[in-house]
């Protein structure tokens, strides 16, 4: 039985976000589906654990966490010398890179894709109709975020650097399900930005997440 457990749904963005970092650390876990479509997330057992009602909860022993990247950080933490180094945390000024990229992504990129994604993905699977101004106008937000991307990933590899850390990782999940969109074009419309999605959603870990989803 492994000592972490995750409860959520495998292919829910914020859900793989976690389960990308416990793979990508080597964390043995135990992922407890919850049904969202009849409101298992609401219910009182798990708002105990989570009092927001929503997707993931991760339990460590003790310790009950939510919000995704907060526990991604815990995981990248708690297990520093396993797995890939994600936080760079034996280089100050690049952990400080990595630090500044993983707030960028939660405040600049995450705001605009979460909205298209929705607009594009989510509101179709329910038979709602895309608001096409918001589409538009989010579209407009990205693209300027993405071209400060752009101007990065020309001169590094990675966005905190010349390695990949948690600062790219945390960005997989959203960016997965905007390239089944028509709003794919902002990611391939950029060179420097197709080339690191490309590297960065091809490792092992995330398309383990999605063959563990699609199993
Ligand atoms: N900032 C949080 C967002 C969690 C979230 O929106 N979870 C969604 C599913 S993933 O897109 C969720 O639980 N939706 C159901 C609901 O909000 O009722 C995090 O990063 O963990």
């Amino acid at each position: 039985m492994a000592a972490v457990k995750v409860y959520g749904m495998a292919l829910s963005s914020c859900t793989a976000r976690v389960l990308t970092c416990l793979i990508e650390k080597g964390v043995e876990y135990e992922l407890i589906p919850l049904d969202l479509a009849v409101g298992e997330h609401k219910q009182p057992g798990y708002l105990a654990k989570q009092p927001f009602g929503q997707i993931p909860v991760l339990e460590d022993g003790d310790l009950t966490l939510f919000e995704s990247r907060a526990i991604a950080k815990y995981v990248a933490y708690k297990y520093k010398d396993q797995g890939t180094d994600l936080l760079r945390h034996e280089n100050v000024k690049e952990s400080a890179l990595v630090l500044v990229w993983t707030e960028v992504e939660s405040q600049q990129y995450n705001p605009p894709i979460s909205t298209l994604v929705y607009e594009l993905l989510i509101k179709g699977m329910y038979g709602m109709t895309t608001d096409q101004a918001v589409v538009d106008a989010q579209s407009e937000k990205l693209g300027k975020v993405l071209d400060v991307y752009e101007a990065r990933l020309a001169e590094n590899k990675y966005l905190a650097g010349n390695s990949y850390s948690l600062a790219d990782q945390n960005h997989i999940p959203y960016t997965y399900f905007l390239m089944k969109t028509p709003a794919a074009s902002l990611i391939t419309s950029r060179p420097h930005v197709k080339a690191w999605w490309e590297d960065i959603s091809s490792r092992p870990s995330f398309q383990k997440v999605l063959a563990n989803a699609n199993a």
